[in-house]
């Protein structure tokens, strides 16, 4: 790494401005399991309405920062917030502003997409005559119409994709975590899923993860790159004209 891609690194990693509470905060993150350390010192904000794509071979620790932030598991080490609220002290007030898709997302198989639409929503605390509405709003946002009566069992890649994304937005969180939201798509279905994540951006936060560039590229208004659970670095994608190039540069 040289010094000027540390240089672009830390002021692409500047804290957000004072007047500003970022959506999420990580300030020295460390997640331990026995001796493998699989996030560590992790230290980023990432602002409001951005779309944020982490970017990091298999093992990277990815997965491991997002159940930290969906309260799946807890920090060995360091402070984590969502909109503020610290995800171990205000665990509840954080997963009422998170939306998880974690990269097989359960759908319980013999429901119907529609039942398990309304399912979710009740989980998540939505009153009974909010609920309707609520399951209406996603199947629209997500072209569901198609398939709202079909088992989860039976739906095609894509659509188990969008099912997921649905239920993950039927609160209306601000913000999303999307766990390698194009594995296993066709081109088309990434091409969709893609345009899709970014129309989410600005009103929802996303934060998703990818272990291939042109993904990444492609969604993100800013990358991160992680190695062994460390950040080596974010960039913003507006000016990184070659991520190949910088992406090298780091690993
Ligand atoms: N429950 C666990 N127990 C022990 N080690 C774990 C556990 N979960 C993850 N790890 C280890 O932590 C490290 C980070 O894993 P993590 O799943 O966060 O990475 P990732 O970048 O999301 O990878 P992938 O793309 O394969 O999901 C890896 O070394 C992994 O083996």
């Amino acid at each position: 790494m040289t010094i000027s891609s540390i240089d672009a690194a830390l002021r692409d990693n500047a804290p957000t401005r004072a007047t500003e509470i970022p959506a999420i905060s990580a300030v020295g993150v460390s997640k331990r399991y026995g001796s493998v350390t699989a996030l560590d010192r992790l230290t980023l904000d990432i602002r409001r309405g951005e779309v944020f794509g982490l970017l990091g071979p298999n093992g990277s620790g990815k997965t491991t920062f997002m159940r930290l932030l969906a309260g799946y598991l807890l920090p060995s080490a360091g402070r984590l917030t969502v909109a503020g609220l610290d995800t171990v002290r205000d665990s509840l007030a954080v997963r009422r502003r998170i939306g998880y898709v974690p990269e097989s997302a359960p759908l319980y198989r013999q429901m119907r997409v529609g039942e398990f639409l309304a399912f979710m929503a009740r989980l998540r605390g939505l009153p009974e005559p909010a609920v309707a509405a609520a399951v209406e709003r996603v199947v629209d946002r997500l072209a569901l119409g198609a398939v709202v009566n079909k088992p989860t069992r039976a739906l095609s890649r894509g659509y188990r994709q969008r099912a997921a994304l649905a239920q993950a937005l039927i609160h209306d969180p601000d913000i999303l975590i999307l766990d390698e939201p194009t594995n296993g798509l066709d081109p088309r279905q990434i091409i969709e899923m893609r345009e899709l994540i970014r129309s989410l951006a600005g009103h929802h936060t996303v934060l998703m993860s990818s272990h291939v560039l042109s993904e990444v590229e492609k969604t993100s208004d800013r990358v991160a790159v992680m190695l062994d659970g460390r950040l080596l670095g974010v960039q913003v994608m507006a000016d990184t004209p070659d991520l190949e190039s910088w992406f090298l540069s780091l690993t």
